[in-house]
C-alpha cells in the first residue's frame, strides 16, 4: 500500500528583486521586479507503507519545498500529493496526527521543560488520554534509553540527549511515516549510530514508513534501501541503495602496496587515482576490464599488501549530481 503519492508535484517561489540603494528601493515598491524559482518541477513518486527512503540531493535542490508540501505546510501550485490517503494543504491537521517530524537543526521541545513534561504537552495536542500517553512515555523511554534524564530540562541536555527526545516527541502518538531532516547533524559517531540503530529498529518492528533528507552519507547507507536524488526541483535517480552500490557505477578501487616503487599498469579501464613512493591507488572499470584481469597486471612478487573496494557511495551521489547538473 501506497503511503505517499506524487504526481507532477510542482512549486514556484516568487521574490521580489531590488537593486542597490534607496532609489533601487523605490523602484522595487512602484515597479517591483518579479523573479521566479522552480524549487519543484513536476515530481513524481509513490512511497510504499514500511519503507525507508532518502530523498537528498545538494544545497537547494527542492528537498525542503517537497517536505514542506507532504506536511501541508505549503501549497503546491502544480501537480498533486498524496499522503495516507489524504490531501496535506487541505487535511494538514487530520494529517499532523498520522505523521512526525523531526529537523535536526530545529528544537520542537520546549527548552524550560523537562522531556516528561514535554511528551505530556505532545500527547495532549494528539489527544491521546493520560494513560495511553504514559504508557507510551514508558515504553519510548525504555527503547530510547532516556530514564536517566527524562527529568532534566531539555536546555541542560547534550545534543545527543536532546536529539533523542526530539525523535521520541514525535514517536509519542505512534505515526505512521516519520518525516527526518538531518536528524544526526552535529552528534559524534557513537551517538549518530546510536540514533541510526533505533531508527532501523523501529522501521523494522514499528513498520514506520523512513522519509530522510541528509546530508551524511552515513544515514543515508545505513537507514536506506532506496534512495531518491534530486536536483535544480527534478528527481534524476530513484532505485534502490544495491542498484546504486553495484550497479550504477560498474567500478572498484583498488589499493596496493609495494614493497618498492613501481610503475602503475596501463591498461584500458585503468584509472591511477593516486601514486605515493609504494603505495598505488586504482580505479578499474570492471565493464571495461575484469578485475582479475587487473589484478594480473600487477607484479604479484612485490606485493604487500592488497585491498579491493566499492566505490564509496559519496562519489557516486557526487558524480550523479554533477552528471545532472551538466544536463547529461
Ligand atoms: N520561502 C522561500 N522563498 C523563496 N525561495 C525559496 C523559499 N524556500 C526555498 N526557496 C528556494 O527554493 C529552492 C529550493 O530550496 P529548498 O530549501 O527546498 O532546498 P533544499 O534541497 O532543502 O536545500 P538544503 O539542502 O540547502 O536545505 C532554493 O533555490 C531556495 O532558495
Amino acid at each position: 500500500m501506497n503511503v505517499i503519492e506524487t504526481e507532477n508535484l510542482s512549486k514556484t517561489f516568487r521574490v521580489k528583486q531590488k537593486e542597490k540603494g534607496i532609489a533601487g528601493s523605490m523602484r522595487a515598491i512602484f515597479h517591483p521586479q518579479i523573479k521566479e524559482i522552480p524549487a519543484v518541477s513536476r515530481v513524481s513518486f509513490s512511497v510504499e507503507e514500511g519503507e525507508a527512503l532518502a530523498f537528498i540531493g545538494p544545497n537547494g535542490a527542492g528537498k525542503s519545498t517537497t517536505i514542506k508540501m507532504l506536511t501541508g505546510i505549503l501549497y503546491p501550485d502544480g501537480g498533486r500529493a498524496e499522503v495516507l490517503g489524504m490531501d496535506p494543504s487541505r487535511k494538514r491537521k487530520q494529517l499532523a496526527c498520522k505523521i512526525g517530524t523531526v529537523f535536526g537543526q530545529k528544537e520542537q521541545l520546549w527548552t524550560h521543560l523537562t522531556p516528561y513534561d514535554n511528551f505530556r504537552f505532545f500527547g495532549a495536542i494528539y489527544d491521546l488520554s493520560d494513560k495511553e500517553t504514559e504508557s507510551r512515555i514508558r515504553e519510548l523511554a525504555d527503547i530510547f534509553d532516556l530514564n536517566s534524564f527524562v527529568n532534566t530540562p531539555v536546555r541542560n541536555l547534550s545534543l545527543g540527549q536532546r536529539i533523542r527526545c526530539e525523535i521520541v516527541a514525535s514517536l509519542i502518538h505512534r505515526p505512521r511515516i516519520l518525516f527526518l531532516d538531518e536528524p544526526t547533524i552535529g552528534l559524534d559517531p557513537v551517538v549518530k549510530e546510536n540514533i541510526r540503530s533505533l531508527i532501523r529498529q523501529m522501521n523494522k518492528e514499528l513498520h514506520t514508513t523512513i522519509f530522510l533528507t541528509s546530508h551524511d552519507i552515513g544515514d543515508i547507507e545505513k537507514l536506506c534501501k532506496r534512495i531518491i536524488i534530486v536536483n535544480n526541483g527534478q528527481i534524476v535517480l530513484d532505485n534502490s541503495m544495491s542498484h546504486l552500490k553495484y550497479h550504477y557505477l560498474n567500478r572498484k578501487i583498488l589499493e596496493v602496496k609495494q614493497q618498492e616503487e613501481t610503475a602503475p599498469p596501463t591498461a584500458e579501464g585503468i584509472t591511477v587515482l593516486k601514486q605515493k613512493g609504494s603505495h598505488i591507488k586504482l580505479e578499474v572499470d570492471t565493464g571495461v576490464l575484469r578485475i582479475n584481469d587487473a589484478l594480473r597486471l600487477i607484479n604479484a612478487e612485490h606485493v604487500e599488501d592488497i585491498t579491493i573496494s566499492n566505490i564509496p557511495l559519496e562519489s557516486i551521489i557526487t558524480e550523479i549530481y554533477k552528471t545532472a547538473d551538466a544536463g547529461i
